[in-house]
C-alpha cells in the first residue's frame, strides 16, 4: 500500500492562535534544500517513476508536514504541563532525547512543569506505585552521557483508560512516548481515548528501535551506535578466525524482525562472508546448503565469518517447546546462534574437517551503550521537533527523518507495517556484493 495524502495528514488539538515564543526563529525564505516553510509539504515520492504512477497534479502530491517551529501555537508555554515516558527495549540515545525534550520546553518556550513517568507505561498505573519524578535542566544534565533511561522502562500492555486517567488527573497537557512499535500502539491507544473524552492532550512519539523495524522514518535513533557496537564483535570474529586453522566466526546480533543490525554491521566491517537476516530464508543441507557452501568456502580460504540476526532461521526451531511471548506479546525467539553453533561443528566432523569455532554474542552490550556522536545529533533533533509539534497542538505522530528532512508521521501509519530488509532491495544487494554469498542457499 503506498500511501496517499490521508494517510501522511496529522490529527491536530485544534486552531493555533497563541504567538510563539520561537516566532523569531522560522526563516521567511523559500523551502529549500536545506529547510521546508510550515505551509508546505515533504514529498513522499522521490523518483520520477513513483510521481509519475501518481497521476497526479503537483498540488495534489502526497506530502509530510515538516517539522520546525510554528508562529503560532495551540498551548499556552506558562500553563503547559509535560509528561515524558520510556518504553520497550533500551536503545542507545534515550536520555539524549529526554534531555532535549526539557532543555527544548524549559528554556525556549518557558514551559516549566515536566514530570517523568517511571517504567513505561506502568508509570501510569496505580498498581505499580512508579514514583513521578520532577524533570528540569539541572537533573537533567548530562545524562546523555549514560547508556539506558533515566526514567527506566517496561514491557507489558497497559489500561489506556487508567493512563488518561492518570494524564487528566494530573493535568497534563502534552505527553512524549519514547518507544518502539508497541510503545507507538499503545500511544494511539492513549491518543484515541482522548480525542474520545474530548479533552485536549497532545500526544507525540520519538519513535525508537534498534532493530530499525519502524517504517516511514529513514533510522530509528539509536540504531547507528548499536550496529557500530555489533561491528566490534565482528571484528572480534574476524581476529579469531584468522588466528587458527580453519576458523569460523560466528557473531549473533539482534534483530527480532528485521536484520538491519546484521546488515549493516557486517557492510561496516566488510569482513563477513554471510550474513543471516530473518527476511531471507535458507536451506542448511543438501550441496547448495548453507552448511556445504560455508565448508567450501573455509576449505578454499581457510576461515570464514558468519554474521547472524536473532531472528533468522527460526523455521528450524519449530520444536514443541515454543518459548513464548513476552509481556508486550512479541514472539520470544529461540536461540539461532547456538542452533547453528553446533550445526556448523557437526558437519564439519561428518566431512571429517578441523574447525576451530569463534562464537560471539554481543547481546545486550550493543543497545545498552550511550548514544554515538552521530545519534546524539539524531535525538536532539528530533526531541526538537517533537516539542515544536506538540506546542502547535499535533497528536497522534511521531517524529522522523524522510528522504533527509525531519518530518511529521501520523502514528496509524507508522504501525502500519514493520521496517524490514528488502531482499530485492539495494540494501541486501550491497550484502551480497560484499559477502560474495549467493542470493539463495539451496
Ligand atoms: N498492541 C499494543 N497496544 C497497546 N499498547 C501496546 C501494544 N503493544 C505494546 N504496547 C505497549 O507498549 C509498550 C512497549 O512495547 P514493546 O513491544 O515491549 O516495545 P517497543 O515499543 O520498544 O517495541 C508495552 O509496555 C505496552 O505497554
Ligand atoms: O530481552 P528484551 O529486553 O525483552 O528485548 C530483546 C529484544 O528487544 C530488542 O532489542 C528491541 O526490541 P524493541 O525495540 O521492540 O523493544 C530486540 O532486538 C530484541 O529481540
Ligand atoms: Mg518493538
Amino acid at each position: 500500500m503506498t500511501p496517499g495524502t490521508a494517510d501522511l495528514t496529522v490529527r491536530t488539538l485544534g486552531e493555533c492562535r497563541i504567538d510563539s515564543p520561537l516566532v523569531a526563529l522560522p526563516a521567511d525564505g523559500p523551502t529549500t534544500e536545506h529547510y521546508v516553510r510550515e505551509d508546505d509539504r515533504v514529498l513522499f515520492d522521490d523518483t520520477l517513476q513513483m510521481v509519475a504512477a501518481r497521476g497526479l497534479d503537483s498540488g495534489e502530491l502526497p506530502g509530510f508536514e515538516p517539522t520546525g517551529p510554528r508562529r503560532k501555537i495551540f498551548f499556552q508555554p506558562s500553563k503547559t504541563r509535560v509528561g515524558i515516558v520510556t518504553c520497550g527495549g533500551l536503545c542507545p540515545g534515550l536520555n539524549d532525547v529526554i534531555r532535549g525534550l526539557v532543555r527544548e520546553l524549559n528554556d525556549h518556550y518557558g514551559v516549566k512543569k515536566i514530570y517523568g513517568f517511571r517504567n513505561g507505561y506502568q508509570g501510569f498505573i496505580s498498581k505499580y506505585g512508579r514514583e513521578v519524578v520532577e524533570l528540569t535542566p539541572q537533573s537533567v544534565s548530562g545524562i546523555n552521557e549514560y547508556g539506558g533511561t533515566i526514567l527506566g522502562t517496561s514491557r507489558g500492555e497497559q489500561d489506556a483508560d487508567e493512563i488518561v486517567d492518570c494524564l487528566e488527573h494530573m493535568s497534563i497537557n502534552v505527553l512524549f512516548v519514547i518507544g518502539g512499535d508497541g510503545s507507538m500502539r499503545g500511544a494511539l491507544r492513549i491518543a484515541d481515548t482522548v480525542q474520545e473524552r474530548n479533552l485536549k492532550i497532545a500526544v507525540v512519539g520519538v519513535p525508537k528501535t534498534i532493530d530499525n523495524d519502524i517504517p516511514y522514518i529513514d533510522q530509528s535513533f539509536g540504531f547507528q551506535t548499536a550496529f557500530a557496537k555489533a561491528t566490534e564483535s565482528i571484528r572480534g570474529a574476524s581476529v579469531e578466525a584468522r588466528a587458527v586453522p580453519n576458523g569460523v566466526g560466528l557473531v549473533h546480533v539482534m534483530g527480532r524482525h528485521s536484520g538491519f543490525i546484521a546488515c549493516y554491521a557486517a557492510l561496516a566491517n566488510n569482513d563477513a562472508d554471510y550474513v543471516l537476516i530473518p527476511e531471507v530464508p535458507f536451506e542448511l543441507d543438501g550441496e547448495n546448503g548453507f552448511l556445504a557452501h560455508l565448508r567450501r568456502r573455509v576449505e578454499r580460504r581457510g576461515r570464514a565469518v558468519v554474521v547472524a540476526a536473532e531472528g533468522a532461521g527460526q523455521e528450524f526451531l519449530a520444536d514443541a517447546t515454543h518459548p513464548g511471548h513476552d509481556a508486550s506479546g512479541n514472539r520470544r525467539l529461540r536461540d539461532i546462534g547456538q542452533f547453528l553453533r553446533h550445526r556448523i561443528a557437526d558437519h564439519f566432523a561428518e566431512h571429517g574437517l578441523e574447525m576451530n569455532m569463534k562464537y560471539i554474542d554481543p547481546s545486550y552490550a550493543i543497545r545498552s551503550v550511550p548514544a554515538n556522536p552521530y545519534d546524539s545529533v539524531h535525538c536532539i533533533r528530533l526531541a526538537h521537533a517533537a516539542v515544536h509539534a506538540a506546542m502547535a497542538g499535533r497528536t497522534a505522530m511521531v517524529v522522523g527523518r524522510w528522504r533527509g528532512r525531519f518530518v511529521h508521521v501520523p502514528i496509524s501509519l507508522a504501525i502500519s507495517k514493520r521496517n524490514q530488509v528488502d531482499p530485492h532491495g539495494d540494501l541486501w544487494m550491497s550484502v551480497l556484493e560484499a559477502t560474495g554469498q549467493p542470493r539463495t542457499f539451496g
